[in-house]
C-alpha cells in the first residue's frame, strides 16, 4: 500500500444476524481506491452497498478481512481508532442531513469544530467553502428556506470543508431532479479534482456514471465487475 492508496480492501467478508439466521451481506471483497479517484458503485437494491460503504467509512466493525483507509486497519481497530478514521473522511447522504437550527455557514463549520479549528478561520473557510458549491448569497439562511439542490450542496460543503482525503456518498442525488443532480456531482467531481480527495459514490442514478473515472459493480455481496469508462 503506497501513500496514493486511500482504501485497501482485501478479501473482506461481512454477515448479519446470529446462529441460523447468520447470512453473509458481503462475499470476499477486493478493492483499491487510488487518491484522487472518483468510483460509482451500482448495483441491484440490498446487494451490500450500503454496507461496505459504511464499513469503509468507519460506521461499523470489520468481522473478516483486511480494510485499510488511509494507512489504518479498521480490521480490530478500537472505537476510539474508528472515530478518529471517521474524521478524516467526508461523508455525504440521501439525505443533507443538516441541522435545522443552523445557518448554511453554521452547518458547515461545525464539521471543522471537530478538527480544533480556531472559530474565526473556521468561518472563513466555511464561507469560502459555500461560495465554492455556488452559495454565496445564501450563507446566512437556514435549511428550510433553501431548496433541495441547495440542501444538498450545504451537505457538500460540509464533507469538504476539512479536506478529507476521501468523500463517501450514499445516493447523492437522489432526491433531486435532474439538473440539480447534475449541478451537484459536477461540483464533487471538480472539488475532488481540486482537492486530490478520492470519492466512492454509491448511487442508481445513471444519468451520473459519466463522472466516474471507474465503475464497480455489486451483487449478491460481491463485487464481480470493474467497467473502466
Ligand atoms: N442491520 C441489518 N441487519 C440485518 N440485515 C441487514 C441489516 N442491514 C442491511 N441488511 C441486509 O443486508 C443486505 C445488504 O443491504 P445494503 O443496505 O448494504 O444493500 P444496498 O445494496 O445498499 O441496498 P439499497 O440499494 O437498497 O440501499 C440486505 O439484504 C439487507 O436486508
Amino acid at each position: 500500500m503506497n501513500e496514493k492508496t486511500i482504501v485497501h480492501i482485501k478479501n473482506l467478508n461481512h454477515y448479519f444476524g446470529g446462529k441460523s439466521l447468520r447470512s453473509q451481506v458481503l462475499s470476499d471483497i477486493n478493492l483499491e481506491i487510488k487518491a484522487g479517484e472518483v468510483i460509482i458503485m451500482t448495483g441491484p437494491s440490498g446487494s451490500g452497498k450500503s454496507t461496505l460503504l459504511t464499513l469503509i467509512g468507519g460506521l461499523r466493525s470489520v468481522q473478516e478481512g483486511s480494510l485499510k483507509v488511509l494507512g489504518w486497519e479498521l480490521y480490530g481497530a478500537s472505537d476510539e481508532k474508528l472515530v478518529q478514521v471517521r474524521r478524516h473522511i467526508g461523508f455525504i447522504f440521501q439525505s443533507h442531513n443538516l441541522l435545522e437550527f443552523l445557518t448554511a455557514r453554521q452547518n458547515v463549520q461545525m464539521a471543522l469544530e471537530l478538527h480544533n479549528e480556531p472559530d474565526r478561520i473556521a468561518k472563513v473557510k466555511a464561507e469560502e467553502m459555500l461560495h465554492a458549491v455556488k452559495l454565496g448569497n445564501r450563507i446566512n439562511y437556514y435549511p428550510s428556506d433553501l431548496s433541495g439542490g441547495q440542501k444538498q450542496r450545504v451537505a457538500i460543503a460540509r464533507a469538504l470543508v476539512s479536506q478529507p482525503k476521501l468523500v463517501l456518498a450514499d445516493e447523492p442525488t437522489a432526491a433531486l431532479d435532474s439538473k440539480s443532480g447534475r449541478d451537484v456531482v459536477d461540483l464533487m467531481q471538480q472539488l475532488a479534482k481540486e482537492q486530490g480527495c478520492a470519492i466512492l459514490m454509491v448511487t442508481h442514478d445513471n444519468r451520473i456514471l459519466d463522472v466516474a473515472d471507474r465503475t464497480i459493480y455489486m451483487e449478491d455481496g460481491r463485487l464481480f465487475k470493474e467497467v473502466v469508462l
